[in-house]
């Protein structure tokens, strides 16, 4: 992949999410342009709440009912359970589109019956090959927009530094049983698919993120004495799709050169 990450870097949320707002616009239009349909997966964390804005939920350039919303990550457990990234999004941002209006089509990862986080897996899988259309493995899934977090120790998804899961080639969705950070049982899409997103945004905000984000810009990856963190490999392997849009006190110190504007 050529080029680089773009990095903005906002004075505040409210701006960092005004500017999110205008690239979630223009990436819709560009998917809409493409196949009349908005296809996204979001992950967890802090990412729900910062993308819920007044801009977009207010919005009549958004449409709704073009969205489909997959899940980057989830955590197995049912899907009221408050540990639940798909309860977080609801909770966070599905409650709050206004009734009145059209609604986006939500494809959880929904434990349901299925106790094997592997038979999650590929059953999220299954359902991504029918919404895709993707007939055979050779093919990966193109989402129009992955929105994601990044965590303090760089794991993005549920793609964690140093995980075998780091190497899987050929799954689109893998169940993850030792996540460091809880709950331990986890499915999440692999780093093939994030990389072969249309785009890919980071959304990171507050001081916390400030010495992980020096090490994913700042560190050339062959200089680095362990494992490339997996937020840099989604740079390395995606380069100018990505964009990080962060608040000023979570890129503090971070020499990579910033954008101002989109
Ligand atoms: O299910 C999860 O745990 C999340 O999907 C995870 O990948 C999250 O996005 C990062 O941990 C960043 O979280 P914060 O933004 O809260 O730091």
């Amino acid at each position: 992949m050529t080029g680089q990450p773009s990095l903005y870097a906002f004075p505040d949320n409210s701006t960092l999410q005004k500017t999110l707002y205008d690239y979630i616009l223009r990436a819709q239009s560009a998917a809409l342009m493409r196949h009349q349909v908005f296809k996204i997966a979001v992950s967890g964390g802090s990412l729900p709440k910062l993308l819920a804005s007044p801009d977009l939920l207010a919005s009549s350039d958004i449409h709704w009912d073009k969205w489909e919303i997959f899940f980057a990550d989830e955590r197995a457990v049912p899907l009221t359970h408050p540990d639940s990234n798909y309860a977080l999004l609801e909770q966070e941002l599905l409650s709050k589109i206004p009734k009145t209006g059209p609604q986006p089509t939500v494809h959880p990862i929904d434990p349901g019956k299925l106790s094997d986080t592997q038979d999650l897996a590929n059953a999220y899988e299954e359902s991504l090959i029918r919404s895709f259309a993707a007939k055979d493995s050779v093919k990966l899934p193109v989402f129009d927009l992955l929105l994601l977090g990044c965590g303090p120790d760089g794991h993005t998804c549920s793609l964690f530094p140093g995980h075998v899961l780091l190497r899987e080639k050929t799954a689109w969705v893998a169940a993850i049983e030792d996540s460091p950070k809880p709950p331990p049982e986890r499915i999440t899409l692999t780093l093939p698919v994030v990389t072969h997103a249309h785009k890919i945004a980071f959304v990171a905000a507050g001081a916390g993120k400030k010495e992980v984000l020096r090490k994913i810009f700042d560190t050339h990856p062959e200089a680095e004495a362990g494992e490339v963190l997996p937020c840099a490999l989604v740079n390395l392997g995606a380069g100018d799709k990505v964009s990080w849009f962060c608040d000023q006190a979570a890129v503090e110190g971070v020499s990579f050169p910033r954008k101002s504007s989109l």
